[in-house]
């Protein structure tokens, strides 16, 4: 069976809009590598102009004020189930499914709300859909954030222009006519290439009522601007993560070392919910430290050609990321211990050696910032008092994690975690079928299911005078 992922390399250099691939205005393209040998894929993907932009908006707003408006909830239900089963029967890994079986429940049941008269008014809440919004995606979950944004967005009534990142567009563009074949109607899910300077057209216009966006909090940051000097379009923000795993010492050790471990291997820690900090109560950390250096070494030789089904974990996104990485590894040494690890791993391509700091200094880069890379920092503590105030100390708050076995705790530590998500004897879910976002810095709003659908809609209140 061929999967839905292949994409016809002619096709590489084309957007993919209004239900066809089409070719840019734009004569300026970039160039792809492919990470595991620096091999070029194509040297021709588009980075869309403002034409193109205009385009993709207008195809949008005709579709969204067009076919579409006519769909029926249960319509667009039968849409997006359709579209799971296509994908399902095509081999997209079911991790990006979920959202779409979960969207096509909710389509009729976005409840509105009625106030009797007793002020002589009745009132009535509808909640609408925004109309023509906006998904700029990041590079290292291209496929699942293209399809959760899009099921929400769906599933309530809007229109989608999706922006993949820079670096990985090529699934964006191969799985886009699958809309088409499950039932969309032309224009309802479209995708443009490009970078930054195509994201901030996006971020810019005033006819795109909503940017949905996953990305780095600079990033993030820039969207609000554009959304403030702009049309004070609605802006959702998944932004990065500095997640702490908390093992206290009655905690499974063995379920403690293959979560934190998967934690920042999963995507060579290029994830925004990697374990990437780990708290270790000191009665345990000679044993626990010792295991988990002793894996992440082990770890190294599982690292090769993603494609490969033998091994664990592939390279860094590119070269500029595994620089990046580096850069910031070698800026850290003089900082903290460095247990294993901290180099490149072979001579071609962008692998990063899984890579263990002990200890850092307080205010230490590697323990500040987010890192996007097989990296992690083992720190070790008394209290719980002394471990909650280490693991808050930061401007992320996206997950956390706390391993014990003491349910009193585990709730206790979990309401005083500041991040969005918690998980108790786990960490780093990517797939958590419940609401999932950041505190602080790590983002505004809500993915996935009913939290996600109400920050695509707008509440319109209608006033019924009774005495007319
Ligand atoms: N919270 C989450 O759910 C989640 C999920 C995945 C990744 N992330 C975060 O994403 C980051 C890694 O992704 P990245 O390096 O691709 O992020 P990035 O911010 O560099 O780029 C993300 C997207 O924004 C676009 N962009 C860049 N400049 C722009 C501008 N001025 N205006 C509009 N768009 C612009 C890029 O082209 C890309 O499509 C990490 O910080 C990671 O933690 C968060």
């Amino acid at each position: 069976m061929t999967s839905i992922m292949t994409l016809d390399p002619k096709r590489y250099d084309k957007l993919y809009l209004n239900g066809e691939y089409v070719a840019s205005h734009s004569p300026d393209t970039y160039t792809l590598k492919n990470p595991k040998d620096n091999s070029i894929v194509t040297t021709a993907v588009p980075i869309a102009s403002p034409e193109d932009v205009e385009t993709a908006v207008k195809n949008a707003e005709a579709a969204f004020h067009g076919p579409w408006s006519q769909f029926t909830a249960m319509q667009r239900s039968e849409c997006l189930m359709a579209l799971a089963k296509l994908l399902e029967e095509e081999l997209m890994p079911i991790l990006t499914l979920d959202s779409l079986t979960s969207g096509a429940g909710w389509t009729d049941k976005q409840k509105g709300d009625y106030s009797p008269a007793d002020d002589g008014f009745v009132k009535l809440v509808r909640h609408e859909p925004l109309g023509v919004c906006a998904a700029i995606n990041p590079f290292n979950a291209p496929l699942a954030t293209f399809f959760l944004k899009c099921a929400s967005a769906l599933a309530t009534g809007n229109v989608m222009i999706v922006k993949p990142s820079e670096k990985t567009p090529l699934g964006s563009l191969a799985v886009a006519p699958s809309f088409k074949r499950a039932g969309f109607p032309p224009g309802v899910v479209q995708v443009i290439t490009g970078d930054g300077s195509t994201g901030s057209l996006l971020a810019d216009h005033m006819r795109i009522r909503k940017v949905s966006f996953t990305g780095s909090v600079a990033t993030g940051r820039k969207i609000q601007e554009a959304s403030a000097r702009s049309n004070l379009k609605r802006v959702t923000l998944e932004l990065g993560g500095k997640s702490p795993a908390v093992v206290f010492d009655d905690a499974n050790i063995e379920n403690a070392l293959n979560w934190t471990i998967n934690g920042i291997l999963t995507r060579s820690g290029q994830l925004c919910v990697a374990a990437s900090r780990v708290y270790v109560q000191k009665s345990i950390a000679d044993e626990f430290i010792k295991q988990y250096v002793g894996r992440m070494r082990e770890a190294t030789d599982c690292l090769g050609d993603p494609q490969d089904q033998n091994i664990k974990f592939g390279p860094m996104v590119d070269e500029s990321q595994l620089l990046r990485v580096q850069q910031m590894v070698n800026k850290g040494i003089p900082d903290a211990e460095l247990l294993v690890g901290g180099g490149r791993h072979g001579d071609t391509g962008c692998s990063m050696e899984p890579t263990v700091f002990l200890n850092p200094k307080p205010d230490a880069e590697i323990y500040k910032q987010e890192i996007f890379g097989p990296v992690s920092i083992i720190k070790t503590f008394e209290t719980e008092e002394e471990v909650l105030q280490m693991a808050n100390d930061t401007d992320f708050g996206l997950m956390s994690g706390v391993f014990t076995k003491d349910i009193t705790r585990a709730l206790r530590v979990s309401a005083a975690l500041e991040s969005g998500v918690v998980g108790v004897n786990c960490v780093s879910l990517q797939s958590i079928q419940a609401p999932f976002g950041g505190k602080k810095q790590s983002g505004i709003g809500r993915e996935f299911g009913e939290y996600a659908l109400r920050l695509f809609t707008e509440p319109k209140t209608i006033l019924i005078n009774m005495g007319a």
